[in-house]
């Protein structure tokens, strides 16, 4: 697969589960100017849910990928640019490292012209995907880059992704990460709520996902966030 994230400043994730503010639209979300659509959430995600938001996406030309939380939810559709698929970096069940995975290839025939990976590490302990992968959420800053650079320069990972989902997460440890990547792009994830967080994180990371915000605040919320990223990656 090519590497398109490697000219992305800003994501957002749509959770397939959840609900967009009243009055707001798939049209909406698809011109918020964010550089790419990741849909995938943890808890309650089906291949049906995952397809009505495929659809309500398809005719835009922002790029669309399925982050699949694991391979019953996976879905075939021309429309999606591709797929991105987590591996747990510091998962305590060892399914979300590699178990998950050799299933889904054991049973189904995977598309890798469109697929890569994402080598998450999980620093949020509140979060669902913290508890349903036991991740080991105590890492320090040299922890976390260490960590970063066994994704690159063991594992061959292009992606790295600091997973705070629902919380800011600490700056000291996604500028370590940062410091600890030759190639690979981090995606921050995890609390981005305005302009300043955004700005933060995008100072510190090479891509800023934005997942809640979209189902609490809506689009004009979202965009804000587009602009910091982009003035923050700007700025370092
Ligand atoms: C092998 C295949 C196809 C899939 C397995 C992929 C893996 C390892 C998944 C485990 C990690 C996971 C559940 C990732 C999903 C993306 C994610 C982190 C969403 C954020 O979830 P939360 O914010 O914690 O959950 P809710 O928003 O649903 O509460
Ligand atoms: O929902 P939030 O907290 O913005 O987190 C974004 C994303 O990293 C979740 O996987
Ligand atoms: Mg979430």
């Amino acid at each position: 697969m090519h590497t398109p994230w490697a000219d992305w400043d800003h994501v957002l994730k749509v959770d397939p589960d959840k609900d967009l503010v009243d009055g707001e639209t798939f049209d909406d979300v698809c011109e918020t100017g964010t550089d790419a659509i990741e849909i995938g959430g943890t808890l309650d995600v089906t291949s049906d849910k995952m397809e009505r938001v495929i659809d309500a996406c398809r005719t835009h030309d922002v790029p669309l990928y399925q982050e699949p939380s694991n391979p019953a939810v996976v879905v075939e559709d021309d429309a999606l640019d591709g797929y991105l698929v987590p591996i747990v970096l510091n998962a305590g069940d060892v399914a979300w490292i590699t178990g998950a995975h050799k299933e889904w290839v054991r049973l189904d025939s995977v598309d890798w012209a469109r697929t890569a990976t994402e080598a998450y590490i999980v620093l949020n302990p509140e979060a669902s995907v913290a508890e349903l992968t036991d991740a080991d959420c105590e890492q320090t800053a040299a922890d976390v880059a260490a960590y970063a650079e066994v994704a690159e320069r063991m594992l061959g990972q292009e992606i790295v992704y600091l997973e705070y989902s629902g919380t800011l997460g600490d700056p000291e440890k996604v500028a370590a990460a940062h410091d600890a990547l030759d190639e690979a792009t981090l995606f921050y994830g995890g609390g981005v709520h305005d302009y300043d967080d955004a700005y933060l994180m995008g100072e510190r990371s090479d891509v800023v996902v934005v997942g809640d915000l979209l189902h609490d605040e809506g689009c004009e919320a979202v965009r804000e966030t587009v602009e910091g990223a982009r003035d923050g990656k700007a700025a370092r």
